[in-house]
């Protein structure tokens, strides 16, 4: 399944344009998919200016085709309507369909229209909504959501609803069901929209598919995460597996590069390394004994990472100066695929010229804060766009981290479906820096890595939040191989 935001949605429409199809046509499809899901015998159609009114106005011309009873509200004459929406509505007027024009003191009365039918259609906005509905809009979606005895469909997002984080305006359309068109919108992945869209109908335009071409992301579920995973192999030994080097920890910071290590181990790495204090090696002897540890020296050389198939720097690293010296030194003097996490991408923020020209594999890990360190953005920027954009410019793979992670290269883009609220504990994060480490290491490329890592640790999570209040990440960690295996298992391929 597909999922868009605003900008996104934008973008697909336009690549549509390009492939040669025009907006009517789009819109005539549009249409189509409304139609599918459209039952009754009465309807009243609200349809605002732009192209989701356009879409109303060309299902009310099909409805009306079919001898249906149908009546059509518009809030704007002639002016100010979309090219398509002037169209369709010439067509309404031409067929003789019954439409009526919305003012301030006739309001009532239409409304009082509506009362006689069995559905109302929502066509005033869709994803070019840009503020609360004011006006004339707004009091129309607040008599409608009056109406109790009318099914009220939204074509594509509930007016009022914004298409990126599924909060509403002041205003908004209490829908029964939406059919939104040509992909999930990521607001609807907040669960509180689903009080104003009802049940969610997905519907793909009968066009050429230009999903991945305008950027859209992809929802990766269990179906998309478990055949990832590979089976161990039979006369496989630790060599196989890969030896990680995990930069991590100080006096101050044991309890991250402890979590980190484990979550390694537990994820099925060859060999672990924590390169770290005297204090956080000692902690590690009894936390995790299967973690091998060497003292983190003063200045890092190239040398003293010959032998390591992955690196993480971060977890709980902190940020003092010679933490600062390991970042530039690890960018500067590695050359094996790197994971960076926590303190070191702070230390990345004043630093992300370094990411220039790296010529190997890069996960960033941040959580929204840390992301805004690298990557200042408004609280009102289209985060699915902001992320890729930013993985595209520096070459790494992203992993914002949250509800439905983000994980994107800037060309392929996910939100993983699994995690939950329970997780929201102190070191989730480092344990999950850690398996992503364990797999770059066992040779997954690093997009596969970093999707399966936030997957595994997830559905981890998912399994043990369905019996206890909070996830603790020492738990979690103890969970994962159980997990791991529960994947495999219900993995058609592997069991068949
Ligand atoms: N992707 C697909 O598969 C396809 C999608 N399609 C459909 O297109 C829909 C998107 O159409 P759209 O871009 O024309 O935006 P839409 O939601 O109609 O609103 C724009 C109008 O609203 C106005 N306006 C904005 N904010 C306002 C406010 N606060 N208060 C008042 N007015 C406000 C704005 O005015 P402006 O800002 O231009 O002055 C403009 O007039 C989409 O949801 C789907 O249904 C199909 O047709 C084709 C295939
Ligand atoms: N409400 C939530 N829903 C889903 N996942 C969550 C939620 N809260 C936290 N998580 C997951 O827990 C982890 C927290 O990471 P992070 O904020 O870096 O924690 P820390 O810095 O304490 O290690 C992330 O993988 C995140 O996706
Ligand atoms: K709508």
């Amino acid at each position: 399944m597909y999922i868009g935001s605003h900008t996104l949605m934008k973008r697909y429409d336009e690549c549509l344009l390009k492939h040669g199809y025009t907006i009517e046509q789009l819109v005539d499809k549009a249409s189509d998919c409304l139609l599918k899901h459209i039952h009754g015998e009465s309807f009243s159609i609200v349809c605002g200016p732009g192209n989701n009114g356009a879409d109303g106005l060309s299902l009310a011309i099909k409805l009306y085709q079919q001898k249906k009873n149908v009546q059509v509200f518009i809030f704007e004459n002639t002016n100010h309507l979309s090219k398509a929406n002037a169209y369709y509505l010439q067509k309404c007027y031409d067929l003789s369909l019954s439409v009526y024009l919305f003012q301030q003191d006739n309001l009532e009365e239409l409304v009082g229209y509506m009362t006689a039918c069995d559905t109302i259609v929502d066509a005033i906005f869709g994803f070019g909504l840009n503020s609360s509905p004011r006006g004339i809009y707004q009091s129309v979606i607040e008599s409608i959501n009056q109406l109790y005895d009318q099914e009220v469909i939204a074509v594509d997002i509930p007016t009022g609803l914004q298409c990126d984080s599924g909060k509403p305006y002041q205003s908004v359309i209490y829908a029964t069901s939406t059919i939104t068109l040509s992909a999930m919108k990521n607001g609807f992945l907040n669960p509180d929209s689903y009080f104003f869209t009802g049940k969610v109908i997905v519907e793909k335009l009968d066009v050429d598919d230009v999903s991945e071409e305008a950027g859209l992301y992809q929802m990766a579920d269990d179906k998309m995460m478990f055949p990832l995973l590979k089976e161990r192999i039979f006369d496989g030994y630790k060599g196989t597996y890969g030896h990680t080097c995990l930069i991590t920890g100080c006096i101050e910071y044991k309890g991250a590069a402890l979590l980190s290590a484990k979550g390694c181990v537990y994820s099925g790495s060859g060999i672990t390394t924590v390169m770290s204090d005297q204090e956080v090696i000692h902690a590690l002897t009894q936390f995790c004994p299967e973690a091998t540890a060497v003292l983190r020296p003063p200045i890092l050389q190239k040398e003293d990472f010959l032998r390591y198939d992955a690196i993480l720097i971060g977890c709980g690293l902190g940020q003092s100066l010679d933490s600062y010296r390991y970042v530039i030194d690890v960018l500067e003097k590695t050359k094996q695929p790197l994971v960076i996490d926590g303190d070191a991408l702070t230390i990345l923020s004043a630093h992300t010229d370094l990411l220039k020209h790296q010529n190997r594999d890069i996960i960033l890990t941040p959580h929204l804060g840390e992301f805004q360190r690298l990557c200042p953005f408004d609280s009102q920027d289209d985060m699915l766009l902001v992320a890729q954009d930013f993985a595209k410019e520096h070459h790494v793979v992203l992993v914002l981290k949250g509800p439905y992670t983000i994980v994107t290269n800037g060309q392929e883009s996910y939100r993983i479906r699994a995690g939950n609220k329970a997780m929201a504990t102190g070191g989730m994060g480092d344990v999950l820096a850690g398996i992503i480490t364990s797999l770059v290491g066992q040779g997954y490329p690093a997009l596969q890595a970093a999707m399966l890592g936030v997957f595994i640790h997830g559905y981890t999570g998912d399994l043990l939040a369905k019996e206890d209040y909070t996830v603790i990440p020492s738990k979690l960690i103890e969970f994962i191989p159980k997990a791991m295996n529960n994947m495999i298992k219900s993995n058609p391929e592997v069991t068949s």
